[in-house]
């Protein structure tokens, strides 16, 4: 919770809490670079949008490139005919002749302007089909790289932050991608009038050029400004989004009510808006007046042109026919040198993004696992060796030096009080997570040295708090094992009775078709209980030789928490499975064949019932609360 405001009004985030994280202050450092590295950084923006359009597809890609080359070539000319039309038109002679002689080049002129509308409409054309494939190819990529990441990286607030500003630089990479083309096109045009212009005299063509680059400075200051904000305010933006989520999500709305805090947090998001739009109007105001700065600069230096090709007509350096070439080519540079430093510009804020995007992927990429050996075969023995764990970030671990050994046919209990470590021994087990310190082996084999997916194929895990799949409730079970062969539903049935779920789909509007969730039409929501049944039949439908259930009936009534340990016994009763049991209703660990004790991220004792009880200690005083609260 964070401190009283400046108004004396509660706020619910501190300042402390808004760290800019480590890779938003290197993105920054590039963002800050000078004028060459923006040079640079463009025509690399371009190599790269290219590249993944080609991969995308490279009948379009090479199309659209061959569509704008020519479409700037075609510029390129009508714009040297122009030029020729008004040699031709003020040359000295009888008017007649000068009209008749100025015909062809005229011809070339309509004909370029009528060749640039065709090509300007294959441009629209080509680039409608390019620029979805290059974002379909990019969100493919975050998500082909996101799916395959470590899961203690989501542990990691930097690494969830790049990811969430990842998702969103998506839109600005595709922004960037539907101009490329433009600026190719722009670009040859710009290189044309210069060109003219320094046909027509040599002194025009820096002239022509130096006009524009005032307005590309103040367009890539104004980026520049406004990609810092951005980086400076994430930590901002994200508790934006959090309180945003906590007013409008469904899940939270009872609650925000029951506690009558809608008002605070109304409040709060209000805050933190008002401190992003004040940020967001001083980027805006300070980049409107670089660009009123640069456009000012570059009237001044194009009036200056204009003043060059007057003094050159004055002293008799330019011929008076040629000074009217001049005007319509520093013109023509004026138009294509805006063009480009508008495509320049969005591409360079696209570029920032690209790397941005491209440092996000990167970074998945390396919070993989590394590959490891060969697959595991089903574990017939599991063992912990001296295994500490830490999250990111944290300086207590949430496990201590554990060692432990589970066997094939054992139903094992792990217990303790909130915070203990059992859910994340629970993971360590299965490989979900890999230990800071120590080994965990199955069958011999160090899991560090092992196919993790592999090895997670022998796993079912009930997960405490269970993803909702917003799918069909039949689906809901078989994505506990989608490639199952399961003739006549036998496997599924078995389980949904088991796990106390059939009745919970027999009483669905549309049975097992229903979707289980109100985002759809004719979506059903569960209850607690009934989504957690679900989980239950999900992991027995795995039918996995380690199972690992952490707290899977602490939603469940008497009758269903009952049904669910039966047959997770009788699952067990066959001697081919390791089960692992986390949870807190301890009438139900009695008859597994160990108890193990956790207290601070250590084990503090195992056992079975009767030997920890006569052991004494937090199991037997633990027991004897809640056979107290029962009793009374
Ligand atoms: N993602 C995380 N990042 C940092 N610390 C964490 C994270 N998850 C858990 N912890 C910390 O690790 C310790 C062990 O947590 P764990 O979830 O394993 O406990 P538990 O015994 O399963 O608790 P409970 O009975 O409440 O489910 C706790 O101190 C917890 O605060």
């Amino acid at each position: 919770m964070g401190d009283a405001g400046e108004s004396g009004r509660r706020t619910l985030f501190g300042a402390e809490e808004l760290e800019t994280p480590a890779w938003a202050l290197g993105l920054e450092a590039t963002a800050q670079a000078g004028p060459l590295a923006v040079a640079r950084a463009v025509p690399r923006t371009v190599a790269i949008l290219t590249r993944w359009a080609w991969q995308g597809s490279r009948r379009w890609t090479a199309l659209a490139v061959v569509v704008h080359l020519v479409s700037g070539v075609v510029t390129a000319f009508g714009l040297l005919a122009t030029a020729d039309v008004f040699s031709r038109l003020l040359a000295e002679g009888p008017t007649p002749e000068r009209v008749v002689a100025a015909l062809p080049a005229l011809a070339v002129v309509v004909a370029a302007l009528a060749a640039r509308g065709l090509l300007d409409a294959a441009a629209g054309a080509v680039t409608a089909e390019l620029v979805p494939r290059v974002e379909r190819r990019v969100q493919t990529d975050l998500y082909t790289a996101l799916v395959a990441v470590d899961l203690v990286a989501f542990d990691d607030a930097d690494f969830t932050a790049l990811v969430d500003r990842a998702e969103h630089s998506v839109t600005r990479i595709r922004m960037g991608a539907s101009v490329v083309g433009d600026l190719v096109s722009g670009s040859v045009a710009v290189v044309a009038s210069v060109v003219a212009a320094g046909i027509v005299h040599p002194l025009l063509a820096p002239i022509v050029l130096l006009a524009g680059l005032p307005q590309a400075w103040a367009a890539v200051s104004g980026v520049r400004l406004m990609f810092a904000s951005t980086l400076r305010t994430i930590a901002q933006a994200r508790r934006l989004a959090v309180v945003g989520d906590l007013i409008s999500r469904r899940d939270n709305a009872a609650e925000v009510r029951a506690f009558t805090v809608g008002g605070v947090l109304a409040d709060e998001h209000e805050r933190l808006a008002t401190e992003l739009s004040r940020e967001g109007i001083r980027v805006e105001q300070r980049r409107n007046a670089l660009v009123t700065v640069g456009r000012a600069a570059s009237g001044v230096a194009t009036a200056l042109g204009y003043v060059a090709v007057g003094l050159l007509v004055y002293t008799g350096g330019l011929a008076l026919p040629l000074a009217g070439t001049a005007v319509v080519a520093m013109r023509a540079a004026s138009s294509a040198v805006q063009t480009s430093v508008f495509g320049a510009n969005l591409l360079f804020e696209a570029g920032l993004f690209v790397e941005l995007y491209t440092r996000c992927v990167e970074d998945a990429r390396s919070r993989r696992r590394a590959p490891a050996g060969p697959a595991p075969g089903a574990p017939e023995v599991v063992e912990l060796d001296g295994v500490t764990f830490r999250y990111p970030g944290q300086e207590v671990p949430a496990l201590a030096d554990v060692g432990l050994t589970l066997r094939r046919g054992e139903v094992v209990a792990l217990v303790g009080e909130n915070g203990s470590g059992k859910s994340t021994l629970a993971k360590l087990l299965v490989g979900l997570y890999l230990p800071t310190e120590g080994r965990v082996r199955w069958n011999g084999r160090d899991l560090r040295e092992t196919d993790s997916a592999a090895a997670l194929e022998h796993v079912a895990l009930v997960a405490q708090a269970p993803v909702q799949w917003p799918l069909r409730a039949d689906d809901n079970v078989r994505i506990g094992r989608l490639d199952r062969d399961d003739p006549a539903d036998r496997a599924y049935e078995d389980a949904l009775g088991r796990s106390g779920a059939a009745e919970v789909v027999d009483d669905l509007p549309r049975g097992r078709a229903t979707v289980l969730s109100r985002a759809f039409q004719g979506g059903r929501d569960l209850s607690g209980g009934q989504w957690q049944r679900m989980a239950v039949a999900r992991g027995l439908y795995r039918d996995a030789p380690l199972v690992v259930a952490d707290e899977p009936t602490a939603a469940l009534d008497a009758r269903a928490e009952h049904a669910v340990f039966s047959s997770l016994r009788e699952l067990s009763a066959g001697g081919d499975r390791i089960t692992v049991l986390v949870t807190h209703r301890l009438a139900n660990v009695r008859t597994a064949d160990r108890i193990v004790v956790l207290e601070g991220g250590r084990i503090t004792a195992q056992g079975t019932h009767d030997e920890l009880m006569a052991a004494g200690g937090l199991y037997r005083e633990l027991f004897a609360l809640q056979g107290r609260a029962y009793a009374a």
